[in-house]
């Protein structure tokens, strides 16, 4: 058995004139979770299509949970489960029987689907309205019971189009705690997401696409090292001090510091290895002490905008 749960080599997708996807290499370990980022029309949907079988590539390959997806479709949709699609929820049937129409039909036996059906029900905090018809779920039940189904066949590689999308901020934490542990029960999960911060919080590794290419790759904290700039503010007591210190600062040279003066603060991106300490100086050496000095580490947005940013230049 392969490590990988995905492995794509050199693979394009074009429709006509139109290419959307142009020579893409990724691979997935098991049991992790992948996130795509990209703009409309950067591929995502695509790459995903070809992973599921709904897309025949125009070149190159692709392998799922072992199985390449032109040669053994079928073994590759028996692998797999993609969630999104609530057309696989039967409204008219309570929670629990949709759960176990599905287990049965993919082979579990009548014991087995039961206590799969309610440990997921348990897990999607389903499991007091699993007598109720689906079709009396609020948008966010719905939703979980919809994963709930996709995941009662065991797939090994999950695939969810923007799985917070939707939902409330609480609902949202908690279908983010369950794609995470979805990699506890050995699914390999890939997600597409316009939301960076749903990527952070739930990606292991993280693939941006741009134009049907993949244009950074790595985990999220490879990606804000590499890409992403710490800043350091400065907090003053008074406004005198801060203009003092902007001031100091922008003379320093190479500092480029920004003023918020409302709040009494002087923000600078710390791009080379010397610029806290050239910071530090240029504050003492102009007399003003800075009430407070904080760090920030970067986040996966200006690593995004970083990207987005290169690719117009
Ligand atoms: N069936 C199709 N026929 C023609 N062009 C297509 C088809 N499907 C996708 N495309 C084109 O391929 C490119 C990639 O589209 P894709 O839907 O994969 O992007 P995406 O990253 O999923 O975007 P979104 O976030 O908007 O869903 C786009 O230029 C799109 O117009």
């Amino acid at each position: 058995m392969s490590a990988a749960a995905i492995e794509v080599e050199g693979l394009g997708k074009s429709f006509g004139d139109v290419t959307a996807l142009d020579g893409i290499d990724l691979t997935v370990p098991r049991g992790t979770v992948l996130g795509l980022l990209g703009h409309n029309g950067a591929g995502k949907s695509t790459l995903i299509g070809v992973l599921a079988t709904l897309l025949r590539p125009t070149r190159g390959t692709a392998r799922v949970a072992g199985h390449d997806v032109v040669a053994d479709k079928s073994r590759v949709r028996r692998s797999i489960g993609v969630a999104g699609q609530s057309t696989t929820v039967d409204p008219a049937m309570s929670g629990r029987d949709n759960l176990l129409v599905i287990a049965r039909l993919f082979g579990a036996g009548r014991r087995d689907a039961r206590a799969r059906a309610d440990r997921l029900l348990d897990l999607f905090g389903l499991a007091d309205a699993a007598g109720r018809p689906a079709r009396t779920y609020s948008g966010g039940m719905r939703r979980r019971l919809d994963l709930a189904v996709t995941l009662v066949r065991r797939p090994e590689v999950v695939f969810l189009d923007e799985p917070g999308t939707g939902l409330d901020p609480v609902s949202r934490l908690d279908m983010w705690e369950m794609v995470r542990g979805l990699t506890g029960l050995g699914s390999t999960v890939v997600l597409t997401t316009q939301h960076l911060e749903e990527a952070d919080r739930l990606a292991d590794s993280i693939t941006v696409l741009a134009g049907g290419r993949v244009i950074a790759a790595g985990s999220p904290e490879e990606l804000k090292g590499r890409i992403g700039r710490r800043t350091a503010t400065a907090w003053f007591a008074t406004d005198e001090e801060t203009v003092t210190a902007h001031r100091a600062l922008d003379r320093a040279g190479g500092l480029r510091p920004v003023c918020d003066r409302p709040h009494r603060s002087v923000t600078t991106a710390l791009t080379r290895d010397r610029d806290l300490a050239d910071l530090v100086r240029a504050l003492d050496s102009a007399a003003v002490e800075p009430a407070r000095l904080t760090l920030a580490e970067p986040g996966l947005d200006q690593v995004y905008l970083a990207l987005m940013s290169e690719r117009r230049s």
